[in-house]
């Protein structure tokens, strides 16, 4: 594994008035790594990964990212402009409900395409074959390139949004609980899909789940949240076989009983 991080969080905090969304959050993600984070509703999952992927304002702390130069500053000190790269080029955000990273009422081409169009690609041939080309990489036929995601299935429509984030070679993806809305049985496509990917494309992914099915079968590296805070860390399998804090206990035992 390279041996500088690519995102590094320091004693994160983001308040919401006096209320404690999250605090003292503390990690690095390395190129080529999935790191989830996982705990149980209102754990402070959601709002710790809006503050990394700047959607959300901090309250305090240090996030630095790995510029494509090498430089890395902390996310505050970008200019609007490299922020946009970042935004547009360089992350990925894929979200629970598909509706909301994808454009319902225009083509599943134009979806993947306009990602390209948004950082200049002005080759409208080009744009259509490396649309047609993405449709195939998340197994969707060709033939559907001109059909709006309103006809798609949920699988569909999350495969769609997943070719959409990756036109772009992004290095970073945040997922919000991408299978969450899927049946069981499309949801083990969905994760087959993006674990290879992932490994084909050596990407950085943080992702949100409360399904530690899904966090011991894509990731490396495990971070268990409760109540806004960092309660256990360290490689998934470990965690998983020996979770060393009580809470974690709680949780890997609960999906043993069902
Ligand atoms: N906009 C907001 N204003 C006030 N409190 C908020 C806001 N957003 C989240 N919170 C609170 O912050 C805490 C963490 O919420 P968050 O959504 O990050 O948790 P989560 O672990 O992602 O939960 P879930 O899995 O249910 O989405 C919760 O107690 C929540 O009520």
């Amino acid at each position: 594994m390279n041996s500088e991080p690519i995102l590094s969080v320091r004693k994160l905090e983001k308040r919401y008035g006096s209320f404690i969304g999250c605090t003292d959050v503390s990690f690095d993600v390395w190129p080529g790594e999935v790191v989830a984070i996982v705990g149980e509703s209102g754990s402070g999952k959601t709002t710790l990964l809006n503050c990394i992927s700047t959607r959300l304002e901090r309250s305090s702390g240090e996030m630095r990212y790995r510029m494509r130069d090498g430089r890395f500053p902390d996310l505050a000190e970008l200019t609007e402009a490299e922020l946009r790269f970042l935004m547009r080029t360089d992350w990925g955000f894929v979200h629970q409900n598909p509706a909301d990273g994808l454009r319902m009422r225009v083509s599943a081409g134009a979806n993947v395409g306009e990602r390209l169009m948004a950082i200049g690609d002005r080759n409208y041939g080009g744009i259509r074959r490396r649309a047609t080309d993405w449709l195939e990489r998340v197994e969707i036929a060709s033939t559907r390139i001109d059909d709006s995601p309103v006809s798609f299935s949920g699988g569909m429509r999350q495969r769609l949004q997943i070719a959409r984030n990756l036109v772009t070679h992004p290095r970073l993806i945040f997922m919000d609980e991408p299978t969450g809305g899927l049946d069981v049985s499309v949801q083990a496509r969905v994760l087959d899909l993006l674990r290879m990917l992932v490994s084909d494309l050596n990407l950085s992914v943080i992702i949100v789940t409360h399904d530690l099915g899904v966090a011991r079968l894509l990731s490396q590296r495990m971070i268990v949240m409760k109540s806004g805070r960092i309660v256990e860390q360290g490689l998934t399998d470990r965690v998983m076989d020996d979770p060393s804090h009580p809470y974690t206990q709680l949780l890997v035992a609960s999906i043993l009983e069902n």
